[in-house]
């Protein structure tokens, strides 16, 4: 990657805009693209966006545009920061504008809904003539509302590829921004999703007053199931112990900057689901990505109590107060069960 590099940040919402800034910091030219035109004007005259980051005053290397032509033109990297109900969608616009030279990196956290699949999975089908396995991940503990403000964030990127891996690095790196690099490109998403689904439940928890040794049950025990599904799927049970894991799930349960955090302390107030959505105005991943793994716990024949009785809370109409029951007085078990295979997805040969 050259020192200084012509870059995309795909969508312009908290987080994009906040990578945007990583990015401009570190003397990248950004190109921010958006589909809205509005927003597009005040990031270019103003160097605001207002409706995601009220407080930010945005650098002038950071130039808006609804073009995605303009925005993938010569670009070294591109970072995709769509919602993941949205990844289809603006990968499939991306793909005519895209060189087999650009870098290509995702932070979303969520799998597609209908398909259950990754967002890696979902850039390689819309990607057609790039190699998959180039495609690079972005997650870890880091909201957007801290990073603008250029606080202490460390994160990780992934890619099956480490030299793809090294770039992400060498283009991010900051000094307020740390990135580690992994081989485990499964572990490294779905830790990213899966922990918004414990977040919303801390958030009910904390609303409905359940207290602390509660909300320490529901990150131990919650990552307990997101490893569980992340081994099955094929992930390093180490990654649920890093940045993506554990470290997401701590940031995420405990921040009221987390949006799924509070869309769950609004369901304790007794709104309905679609009255939290609406007064949220910004992706809550969580609530799709619990429909998503209640399937794919299903599929995969994993126990994920904690995601079960959530999925029954947030649709079926059931009481939070009899789902803790429900978890409280399962059957007896043991504490530590046994993983799958060892990870065998490692970088050895390409040290
Ligand atoms: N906000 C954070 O601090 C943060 C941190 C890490 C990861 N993430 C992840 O990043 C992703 C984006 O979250 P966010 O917080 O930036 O969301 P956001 O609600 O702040 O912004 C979403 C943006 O996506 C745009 N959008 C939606 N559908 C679109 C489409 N079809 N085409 C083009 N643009 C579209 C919206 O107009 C909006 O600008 C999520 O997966 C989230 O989990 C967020
Ligand atoms: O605000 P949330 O709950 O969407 O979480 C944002 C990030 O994923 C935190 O790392």
């Amino acid at each position: 990657m050259p020192k200084t590099s012509k870059t995309a940040v795909l969508v312009a919402g908290s987080w994009g805009t906040a990578i945007a800034s990583v990015l401009a910091d570190n003397g990248h030219q950004v190109a921010l693209w958006s589909r809205n035109k509005d927003q597009v004007e005040e990031i270019n005259s103003r160097h605001r966006n207002h409706r995601f980051l009220p407080n930010a005053i945005l650098s002038e290397r950071i130039r808006a545009t609804d073009s995605m032509e303009e925005a993938l033109q010569a670009a070294d990297a591109v970072i995709i920061v769509a919602p993941s109900a949205a990844m289809r969608d603006v990968a499939s616009q991306m793909q005519p504008f895209l060189s087999e030279q650009t870098t290509v990196v995702h932070a979303t956290k969520g799998f597609e809904a209908g398909s259950l699949k990754r967002m890696t999975e979902v850039l390689s089908d819309e990607l057609k003539g790039y190699d998959a396995n180039r495609i690079v991940v972005l997650s870890g503990p880091s909201h957007a509302e801290e990073v603008i403000e250029r606080r202490p964030t460390t994160v990780v990127v992934a890619s099956i590829d480490k030299n793809e891996a090294e770039k992400a690095q060498d283009l991010l790196i900051a000094p307020y921004f740390r990135v580690y690099t992994n081989p485990d490109v499964v572990g490294v998403e779905v830790g990213g999703a899966l922990k918004n689904i414990i977040a919303l439940g801390a958030g009910l928890s904390d609303g409905l007053g359940f207290g602390d040794n509660a909300k320490a049950a529901l990150l131990t025990r919650g990552l307990a199931e997101i490893a569980r599904l992340g081994t099955a799927m094929g992930a390093n049970p180490l990654t649920f112990s890093g940045l993506a894991g554990i470290g997401d799930l701590v940031v995420t349960c405990t921040s009221q900057h987390s949006r799924n955090w509070r869309a769950g302390s609004l369901l304790a107030q007794g709104l309905s689901l679609d009255e939290v959505l609406s007064r949220m105005g910004m992706v809550v991943e969580g609530v799709k990505t619990t429909q998503a793994a209640y399937r794919l716990a299903s599929q995969y024949e994993i126990a994920m109590p904690i995601t079960s009785e959530l999925h029954h809370v947030l649709f079926d109409g059931k009481e939070p107060q009899l789902a803790v029951e429900d978890l409280m007085g399962r059957g007896r078990t043991h504490e530590i069960e046994d993983l799958a295979e060892p990870f065998q997805n490692g970088w050895a040969d390409q040290e």
